[in-house]
């Protein structure tokens, strides 16, 4: 019998895949600003994460809309390198920012039993080595490359078994950050399917509550990574300042122009009132 790709590799050279610049800096800057106004205390000490259920949880939900075309692109590279005869599903995504003095010693990533249920892990650097933070190299165990320098916009993809044990150094000086995803054969684990669940909860519930007012939370200004003046000539998209405000039924009304002018940064100069529903 032939093996299959992945045995293949397994016994040739470690199964494993670095791609440079897979995300586009404007991706990785949009991922930290969530990250900067979500996260909360990891796993681990001097470790902060900001996972998907976290974001439904805490009414947060329109920052899920910059993930779905950044999984898809994973899940779909993952599953060609790979050569997987059927698709896999997403076990876990999330922001995880390491800061002085956290790292991680040679592990694979299916190493306890309530783990056994990852299969391959894609790591995307969003910030990079020297110029956000020291130390915090990746070791590979065995095989090659050696060691990765974390640089933003970069992806390691690899098994979770002990084909890839992996290491990394401690942090010597600023923050870390990376989108961690695991990918699973066992459709059981789909993160999906949870995170559907909890949004369909979440509506629910916040329907019912309808007269409930709530004030509105937008992120705080030092959050932003650009200024306001370049702001109104960047096309990133869904425009995520003013997210916490939507979802909590609030917009900005605008006299001058009396409309409604949530989706320009522009409105950030004008004569503002704040209203309620649209
Ligand atoms: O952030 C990295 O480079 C890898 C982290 C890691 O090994 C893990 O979270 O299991
Ligand atoms: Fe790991």
């Amino acid at each position: 019998m032939l093996p299959s790709r992945e045995m293949g590799a397994k016994s040739l050279k470690p199964p494993r895949l670095i791609l440079h610049n897979f995300l586009t800096s404007e991706e990785c800057k949009e991922l930290e600003f969530i990250h900067k106004s979500s996260s909360t205390v990891g796993y681990r000490p001097n470790v902060f994460s900001t996972t998907l259920s976290h974001l439904i949880a805490t009414n947060s939900s329109p920052f899920l809309i910059p993930f779905v075309p950044i999984r898809e692109k994973l899940k779909e590279k993952v599953e060609n390198f790979f050569g997987c005869e059927y698709e896999l599903c997403i076990e876990f995504t999330g922001l995880i920012s390491w800061c002085r003095g956290a790292c991680i010693g040679w592990h694979s990533d299916d190493n306890r039993p309530y783990l056994k249920q990852r299969h391959f892990t894609a790591v995307c650097y969003l910030n990079s080595y020297g110029k956000d933070f020291k130390g915090g190299l990746f070791h590979f165990q065995d095989g090659e490359p050696t060691t990765l320098v974390p640089m933003a916009g970069d992806v390691a993809i690899y098994t979770a078994d002990s084909c890839n044990i992996h290491a990394v150094d401690e942090i010597i000086e600023g923050e870390r950050l990376t989108l961690t995803l695991w990918f699973s054969r066992d459709s059981a684990h789909d993160e999906d399917a949870k995170l559907i669940s909890l949004l369909s909860k979440t509506m629910l519930h916040s329907s019912i509550n309808m007269p409930e007012v709530k004030p509105p939370m937008l992120a705080s200004i030092n959050m932003y990574w650009f200024s306001l003046d370049l702001a109104s000539h960047q096309q990133l998209g869904f425009d995520i300042c003013l997210a916490r405000m939507h979802v909590l039924g609030f917009d900005v009304w605008s006299c001058q122009a009396e409309g409604l002018l949530s989706d320009s940064t522009e409105i950030l100069m004008e004569p503002l009132q704040l209203v309620r529903g649209k």
